[in-house]
């Protein structure tokens, strides 16, 4: 098939490689020259294991980048992956996805009706947010009709590309028999043992909220027992590990720590809440699952002031993505960290193996090392923020820290017998 994709950021580059991957011809739309040079020159625009190389194999034959909206002419199905990200009050912000589909639109009208692609929203967008995206798609068409599908994206950040390759589940939200029938032959390659779930656009994208909803709730929720196994002197991940054995709990998602950032949980928790009010419905339990979320940073940095008084001090910021194996800082755990830290005159020094630049970008006022043995040297502490597989084996790197001090997030760093180690719910 033909497939145009229309945003080339985590999500839409790793559909647009993984779908060129399956056999489909694909062309990949951004408004960023950038971007597009990038990916036209071999080169993943974002940081994902498999991604660059995905993009090296396909494009310049079935992956090719364009800023040309015109583009959308040969294809069978254009996706919509806008970022949508959340304003200040948490209200879902569908500028930059709508002011899209209006181009989009407006490059439709210039095909004929039965020519037109079926257009699926990949961007995560709030069930009342799907009439804002059609209505923006028929004000660029003018007269005429297009359907609008959704079809909400589940991978993660760090396993992207094995996350699009073998999913749980798909979600395909449509109106119509032909809609379906288009999205059950694009992913046709894959779909063999898939389960798929074919519903009407809203309820697929209320499915995405739900699952992001549950996720960050049940993070929270351990958090929560965590705090409460910390209070008790007790090892939260003892028993987590035993909670996890019971089937209708499940082990994963079970580890506490300095909690849950990224591009969507708390964006989509955030826009759920602000939906559901808009509503006059108060979802108390996801306001609670943000209150303890937001909590836990200040509960690392209160554990540190135990051992240290960090004004003046040099403390190291161990991690600054999200999470492993990206380079996304967006909503990352290490900001409210390095800013508390800064709040109390401490002189930070930050170090992640991908995000450094990202994040200096963000917070440039703050030291960043090449590696954590730089930014532990002469170090009064240090606390984790991001579990990197690396941070595993620091050892000897310790000894060079003024104070052996460390206060872990993610319950990464192997304590010893030199080290003062503080477990965050452990
Ligand atoms: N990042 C994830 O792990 C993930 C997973 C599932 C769903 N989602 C959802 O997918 C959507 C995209 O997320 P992302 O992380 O890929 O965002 P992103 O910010 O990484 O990428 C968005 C891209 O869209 C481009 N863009 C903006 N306006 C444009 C326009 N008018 N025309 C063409 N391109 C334009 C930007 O230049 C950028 O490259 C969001 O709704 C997000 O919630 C994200
Ligand atoms: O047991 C856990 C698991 C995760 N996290 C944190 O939770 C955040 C999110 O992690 P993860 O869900 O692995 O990454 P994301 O890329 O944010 O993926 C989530 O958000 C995506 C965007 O909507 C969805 O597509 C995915 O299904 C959903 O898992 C990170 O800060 C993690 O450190 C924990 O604190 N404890």
């Amino acid at each position: 098939m033909h497939i145009t994709v229309i945003g080339s950021g985590y999500v839409g580059t790793t559909l647009s490689a993984c779908l060129a991957a399956l056999g489909h011809e694909v062309t990949a739309i951004d408004i960023d020259t950038e971007i597009v040079e990038t990916i036209n020159r071999g080169r993943s625009p974002v940081s994902e294991p498999g991604l660059d190389e995905l993009v090296a194999t396909h494009s310049g034959d079935r992956l090719r980048a364009t800023t040309d909206y015109g583009a959308v002419e040969e294809s069978d199905v254009t996706f919509l992956a806008i970022g949508t990200p959340s304003y200040a009050d948490g209200r879902i912000d569908l500028g930059g996805i709508t002011s899209a589909a209006e181009a989009l639109g407006e490059s439709l009208a210039e095909i004929d009706a039965d020519d037109r692609p079926l257009i699926a929203v990949k961007s995560t967008i709030t069930p009342p947010g799907i009439s804002e995206v059609r209505s923006a798609l028929e004000a660029g068409l003018g007269d005429g009709e297009v359907e609008l599908a959704t079809n909400p994206e589940f991978l993660r950040e760090g396993s992207a590309v094995s996350d699009f390759q073998q999913p749980d589940k798909l979600v395909f939200g449509t109106d119509s028999a032909w809609a379906t029938e288009r999205l059950q032959e694009l992913y046709e390659p894959l779909a063999a043992d898939v389960p798929t779930i074919e519903t009407d656009p809203e309820t697929a994208m209320m499915i995405k909220y739900a699952n992001n909803a549950f996720l960050a709730t049940k993070i929270s929720l351990v958090n929560d027992l965590g705090n409460i196994c910390k209070e008790f002197g007790l090892d939260a991940y003892e028993v987590m590990d035993a909670i996890g054995l019971d089937d209708r709990i499940s082990e994963r998602f079970l580890r506490s720590g300095v909690g849950w950032g990224g591009s969507c949980f708390p964006k989509d928790v955030d826009a759920l809440i602000a939906a559901a009010r808009g509503e006059k419905y108060t979802p108390r339990i996801l306001e609670a699952a943000v209150d303890v979320n937001d909590r836990q940073p200040k509960r690392l940095l209160d554990l540190l002031d135990e051992h240290v008084d960090v004004a003046d001090k040099r403390i190291a910021v161990l991690g600054l993505s999200f999470k492993p194996r990206t380079d996304d800082v967006r909503n990352s755990r290490a900001i409210p960290v390095i800013t508390g830290l800064l709040e109390r005159g401490a002189r930070v020094v930050g170090y992640d193996p991908v995000a450094t630049e990202s994040m200096r970008e963000r917070i440039p006022e703050i030291e960043y090392a090449d590696s954590a043995a730089e930014a532990l040297d002469g170090a009064a502490g240090a606390v984790v923020v991001t579990d990197w597989e690396e941070f595993a084996s620091l050892d000897s790197e310790f000894e060079a820290m003024a104070e052996p001090i460390v206060v872990d997030g993610r319950r990464i760093v192997e304590p010893t017998d030199e080290l003062t180690y503080e477990g965050l719910t452990w």
